[in-house]
């Protein structure tokens, strides 16, 4: 069972200031999220007498932790791109601005490069103007980086700047960054919040149903899976082969599997494979219908190539690349057995991250970067946004990146099942 310790927020302290905002829902303390999905979840914690799990739920406090007049806050991006950064920016502006009066704004450049003292970039000064139609440009207006910086150091800026508040959008390495920044804070007893904002167009933070950016980034694959199986079906024993991101889960190939029954094949990292009966899939399926459509997750069937100490700039283990490598595969097979086959290949992985959101991200981001100000406003810190049970909650840092989400193959929601089956439709 979850031990519910695990949920619970760090504070700064008592929140003595009265919001001014005035007309919106304020959340009370018993207002929780539950952690179960269902009562059969339940039971257990019933019967054993015990309260089941729950995230604190996001949203506008009726006191507040900081005076709004004094307040400076600071906002980073980091990381890889996904649609609705821009959005999360804007929603927390303006909320900051509009709503708390907040008006001393920074917007760190270049991630935390931005917090690092040694590259002299200038935070950029964020206000509703400057933020007035950023939302309909994909990117972050911030600019981002991977790469470790030296957490005293960035902690020293916040100091010197006399931040009351850091808002991190960023995937597990930016929330481990910022827990470390939190702690740093907390040993030198100063009273600086750290709110984090998930991102990962990978969908793949634990504790978060779904990220932004990644409704946006399965509704633009469908156009490299369409593109795939008109090509496939122009050609005799045509194939279409899409690799799309997703390092260690498979949550965007899955997902733009489900969504766009052209597709034959998805093979995501959770599912290991064997090349023969890939093969002999993909045989089948062309003797039967003549054309094939594969999707295949850029972190699938890593196990083909040789394990490699080399990392990107932050330290993650740079891939194989499974698409060129199935290619080649697929290529030599149907060689060598005789069969004529015309393979193409699309690779749309960079153009479905860097689009603007689309107009449900939009909203989502919008949702998510005022449930960040309340939070930050309120005193929390250590935190992230997260979003369970159709909800925004509080949760803390150490618990999203306690583990990273992957799809279950034996899990029961719809999406994780047939994923792992590697063959999600009937051929
Ligand atoms: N434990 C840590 N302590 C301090 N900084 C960290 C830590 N882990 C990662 N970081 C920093 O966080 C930043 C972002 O990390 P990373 O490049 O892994 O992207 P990410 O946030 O995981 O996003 P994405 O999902 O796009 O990969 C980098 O500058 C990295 O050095
Ligand atoms: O090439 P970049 O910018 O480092 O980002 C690539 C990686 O970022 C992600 O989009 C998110 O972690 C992965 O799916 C992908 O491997």
């Amino acid at each position: 069972m979850v031990d519910i310790k695990d949920f619970e927020v760090e504070t700064l302290g008592e929140c003595r200031v009265d919001t001014p905002i005035e007309s919106a829902r304020f959340v009370e303390d018993d207002d929780h999220v539950m952690f179960h999905y269902c009562l059969k979840d339940l039971q257990a914690y019933f019967e054993a007498g015990q309260t089941p799990p729950y995230f604190e739920m996001a949203g506008p406090r009726r006191n507040i932790y900081f005076d709004p007049s004094k307040l400076k806050c600071g906002i980073v991006t980091c990381g890889g791109l996904c649609p609705g950064i821009n959005d999360v920016i804007q929603a927390m502006v303006m909320e900051l601005y509009y709503h708390y009066g907040v008006r001393s704004i920074f917007g760190f450049r270049y991630g935390f490069e931005g917090l690092a003292p040694k590259y002299k970039h200038s935070p950029l000064e964020l206000n509703p103007d400057v933020v007035t139609d950023i939302y309909l440009q994909g990117g972050t207006i911030l600019g981002s980086s991977r790469g470790e910086q030296n957490v005293p150091e960035m902690v020293d800026t916040l100091e010197r700047m006399n931040l009351g508040l850091l808002f991190a959008i960023g995937g597990d390495g930016t929330l481990r960054g910022a827990q470390a920044i939190s702690q740093e804070i907390k040993r030198r007893n100063l009273k600086i919040g750290v709110i984090g904002i998930p991102k990962t167009i990978d969908n793949d933070i634990s504790y978060v149903q779904n990220s932004f950016g990644f409704i946006t980034a399965i509704s633009e694959a469908r156009t490299a899976i369409y593109t795939a199986h008109i090509e496939a079906l122009g050609a005799r024993n045509g194939i279409g082969l899409v690799k799309l991101m997703g390092r260690e889960s498979g949550f965007i190939a899955a997902y733009a599997t489900l969504a766009n029954a052209d597709v034959n094949l998805c093979l995501v990292p959770e599912s290991p494979f064997s090349l023969e009966g890939l093969m002999a899939e993909i045989q089948n399926r062309l003797e039967r219908r003549s054309h094939a459509v594969i999707v295949v997750a850029e972190g699938a069937g890593q196990e083909f190539f040789q394990a490699t100490s080399e990392t990107d700039a932050s330290g993650n283990v740079r891939l194989g690349d499974i698409g060129v490598f199935l290619k080649e595969k697929i290529n030599q097979h149907f060689k060598k057995i005789g069969v004529d086959i015309t393979l193409k290949y699309i690779d749309p992985s960079y153009t479905i991250r860097s689009v603007r959101a689309n107009p449900y991200d939009s909203y989502f981001c919008l949702t998510l970067g005022h449930q960040a100000a309340h939070a930050g406003m309120a005193g929390r810190t250590n935190m992230l946004v997260g979003y369970w049970n159709g909800q925004f909650t509080h949760m803390p840092i150490s618990l999203a990146v306690s583990a990273r989400k992957r799809i279950d193959p034996k899990g029961r929601l719809w999406n994780e099942v047939l994923a792992s089956t590697g063959q999600p439709r009937t051929m």
